[in-house]
């Protein structure tokens, strides 16, 4: 790799530098790499350093680049080109510097991108004419020390303006942070389904950037994933932070449109202003290159700030096809949280608080109905619901069970009502952990047969409305206490066991898929 091409790479990685002025910037942008010498490290270094100098085109920029930025700049060659590095910073008076194209081998970075072949030319000779050399200087050319001066003040005045441009940044997200005032959460159920993703949800809204970040949280469609990331950010909107919801769609758009306009400074300072940032279905930005490469450095950001980031998905980071590795495991570095599909008892109380909410009364045996119909989209539950009562205000009818079938007669083969009976239930347990439906029925107390019992009977409870007296009837005469413990017990395992949670979840799917 040579020079032109190590400084380009540096470049990039040198421009996104939070605090980089626009003076110090242009500078960077005119300076010229030059390889010096390379050396044999002592005994105990691995590799050999390599000397490099860059050449400036006045001695403030000299001396502003060698006191504020040698460590930034060195460590931003010593990633492109992976050896040490002894960085100096040069005013060459007089002649342009001219670019040594020297190959430097550079083994990791052999196959990266040329200067060349980006069509980047630092030995831009209209820009270095502009900025005129030490030697050149006429008599009326500023001093050394006005230099500094006027350097100095425009630095202050570069600041402020910063400080203004954040604030604007920062109140134009306090103003427009596309939050559903709906979707809080007082307004969210919380079952066994969603526990965890709640709880943690709730602990990153009470104390953002501090117990869980990110938060990434997964699950399948309508489930309440935007629910609770719109519920987090109401919160922090109510403290006083500044909140950014964005679905990955509109980050992609935002980036292109920057690209496009040449904007790219105000998405960034943008995304940087936020305290807490929501990302809805993050999914679609991988293998969208140039959207994963900006939201890699915004999450950065973001998280060295310690600003909360909450992302959510439809599945969980691993099974993001063609994601970038470093985005996955980032998003993996915090807590991942699942949401499943509610069981009958959170439906139900889902479609009671929703009825409510449209202060409209529904008797309890035709919630009950509606959430027998629809068991693995909430979206579609509030559907139903709606459905309901405007054909309850088309027909002049008063609200029955007949009128209730009547309305969703129409829905087709996905919203049928499902008559589970305990039976089933037990059969699809039993087949799921491979015993036998008698087994379970006997009086066996081996543990790979208490329990799948104890999940069967967690299941029947949840999915019917069984009593405990029945339940315990089909599973061999027990008593409804026995099955009560068993319920408890699961229902407590289900908080901290992933892989029964994943059971429970598989096996209640294949049920309503069958
Ligand atoms: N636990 C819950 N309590 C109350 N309402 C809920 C709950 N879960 C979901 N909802 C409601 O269901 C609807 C769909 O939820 P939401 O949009 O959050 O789903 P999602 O998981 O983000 O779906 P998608 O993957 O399609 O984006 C919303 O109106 C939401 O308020």
């Amino acid at each position: 790799m040579n020079t032109a091409t190590i400084w380009r790479s540096t470049l990039e990685r040198l421009l996104q530098h939070e605090s980089l002025d626009p003076v110090t910037r242009q500078w960077l942008q005119e300076a010229h790499l030059l390889a010096s010498q390379t050396t044999e490290g002592g005994a105990h270094e691995e590799k050999e350093s390599l000397y490099f100098s860059l050449q400036v085109h006045n001695d403030l920029a000299r001396d502003v680049l060698t006191s504020h930025w040698l460590e930034v700049m060195e460590e931003a060659l010593q990633e492109v080109t992976g050896r040490t590095i002894v960085l100096e910073v040069t005013h060459e008076p007089g002649e342009e510097p001219l670019p040594v194209q020297e190959e430097v081998a550079t083994p990791h970075l052999a196959a990266s991108t040329s200067a060349a072949q980006n069509g980047y030319n630092f030995y831009d000779r209209s820009i270095n004419r502009s900025i005129p050399h030490k030697a050149a200087r006429t008599p009326e050319a500023p001093s050394y020390e006005q230099n500094a001066a006027s350097y100095q003040s425009f630095q202050a005045g570069v600041a402020s303006q910063q400080e203004q441009w954040e604030n604007e940044q920062r109140s134009g997200i306090l103003t427009n942070n596309r939050l559903n005032p709906r979707y809080s959460f007082d307004t969210f159920i919380v079952g066994n389904s969603n526990r965890l993703a709640h709880a943690a949800s709730l602990a990153v809204a009470e104390a953002p950037g501090e117990s869980y970040n990110p938060l990434f949280l997964y699950g399948g469609v309508g489930l309440g994933k935007t629910h609770l990331l719109h519920a987090i950010g109401q919160q922090g909107v109510q403290t006083g932070l500044a909140v950014l919801y964005v679905s990955s769609e509109q980050f992609t758009n935002e980036i292109i449109n920057a690209i496009r306009y040449r904007t790219t400074e105000e998405f960034r300072a943008k995304y940087r202003s936020v305290d807490i940032l929501l990302v809805d279905d993050i999914q679609f930005i991988a293998g969208k290159e140039s959207t994963e490469e900006e939201f890699f450095h915004t999450f950065n950001s973001l998280h060295e700030m310690s600003k909360q980031i909450v992302i959510c998905s439809d599945r969980p980071p691993k099974a993001i096809a063609s994601l970038e590795e470093r985005l996955r495991s980032r998003f993996e570095w915090g807590l991942v949280a699942d949401i499943q599909p509610p069981d009958l008892e959170t439906r139900m109380a889902i479609l009671r608080v929703k009825a409510d909410a449209l202060h409209y009364r529904v008797p309890d045996e035709i919630i009950s109905y509606i959430a027998g119909r629809v068991q693995t989209n909430i979206r579609e539950l509030e559907g139903c619901l709606n459905r309901l009562m405007a054909y309850q205000q088309l027909h002049r009818v008063d609200l029955t069970l007949d009128v209730a079938r009547a309305a969703m007669s129409s829905l087709g083969a996905d919203h049928r009502e499902t008559h589970l009976d305990g039976r089933q239930i037990a059969q699809a347990v039993a087949d799921y952990y491979r015993v036998s439906f008698e087994a379970m029925c006997s009086k066996q107390r081996d543990k790979h047969i208490v329990a799948p019992r104890q999940v069967a009977m967690y299941l029947i409870r949840q999915e019917t409305q069984i009593s405990l007296f029945e339940i315990g009837q089909l599973f061999g005469k027990r008593d409804h206490s026995t099955v009560l413990h068993a319920c408890e017990k699961i229902e407590r395992n289900l908080k901290q066991n992933p892989t029964l949670r994943q059971d429970v979840s598989t096996i209640r799917e294949q049920l309503l898929r069958d």
